[in-house]
């Protein structure tokens, strides 16, 4: 078996192989941020089937292509498209690309995704900053052998995502002028949308939003002593008094709509951050 750790040395030397470029961000387009990809410029793009190790993008509205290149004045990798459980792929599977990212050189990331809102103030097409997050997926990517060289055996999650990041993307909604919240990110196996007991017992638990990716990423990353952005778009409101049904494509169809607010904030965070 090849140890995760192993498996992302191997795709990065692959990646070295074609482009020297050794970016500072690694980002994560969710679905929404498809746009942030053409504010790219980009010096060597690769489809995951190219890659050693790397599972094929099956989501939709997931183009399943890293990019290297610039943005804002700073170097960048940029997965157009992740994987989620699921679509069947392992924990270690979902973390693989941000550990490919920093074996490349990226110190930090920035994650996005879609998600259900379940603070009654929030409105489809709003951004959230996230500030904390909830695994309920019951995995975890670091599970088995630990590479004491990447990072500890038991990491530390006592503040995921990075407030200085958070702000930043904060002030860049205020200077916008457009509705901003900040909040908890519950991270669901999926691939159902939640019933309306289930909203209501993730109300209980504490969480503003819920998603079915993000968590494993996060996860690895903190592992790795990376700093994280991350900002969820609310596709769907989810009262559980007053629940509407759900599809994919709504929510697809809603993270797109918001794609500009997205851009604005993590365009704003990798400006002001190396
Ligand atoms: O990659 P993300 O999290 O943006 O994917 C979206 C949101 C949910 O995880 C899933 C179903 O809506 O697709
Ligand atoms: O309501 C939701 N639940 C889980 N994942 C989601 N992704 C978008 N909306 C949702």
């Amino acid at each position: 078996m090849t140890l995760p750790a192993d498996a992302a040395q191997t795709a990065a030397d692959a990646i070295r192989q074609r482009c020297d470029l050794a970016p500072e961000w690694a980002i994560v387009l969710g679905s929404g941020l498809g746009p942030l990809a053409d504010e790219v410029k980009v010096r060597a793009e690769f489809a995951y089937e190219e890659l050693p190790h790397f599972p094929r993008s099956t989501a939709v509205g997931h183009a399943g292509r890293l990019l290297l290149g610039e943005l804002q004045g700073r170097r960048v990798a940029v997965m157009q498209g992740r994987f989620h459980l699921y679509e069947g792929w392992s924990p270690q599977q979902t973390a693989l690309p941000i550990r490919v990212m920093h074996a490349l050189g990226a110190r930090s990331l920035a994650v996005t995704n879609a998600a259900g809102g379940l603070h009654p103030l929030m409105r489809v097409g709003d951004p959230m900053v996230i500030e904390d997050q909830i695994n309920l997926m019951f995995r975890n990517p670091l599970v088995g052998p630990n590479d004491d060289t990447l990072g500890p055996r038991f990491p530390d999650m006592s503040r995921p995502f990075d407030p200085h990041y958070g702000e930043t993307a904060l002030e860049a909604a205020r200077l916008g002028n457009f509705a901003c919240h900040v909040g908890v990110y519950a991270g669901m196996l999926g691939p159902t949308y939640e019933t309306r007991a289930e909203y209501r017992m993730l109300r209980g638990l504490g969480a503003s939003a819920a998603g079915m990716s993000t968590v494993p990423e996060v996860i690895a990353a903190r592992h790795l002593g990376m700093r994280v952005l991350g900002i969820s778009t609310i596709t769907n409101v989810c009262s559980p008094d007053a629940l509407g049904e759900t599809s994919g494509q709504e929510v697809v169809d809603a993270a797109n709509s918001a794609s500009g607010k997205l851009l604005a904030m993590v365009t704003a965070v990798i400006r002001s951050a190396g």
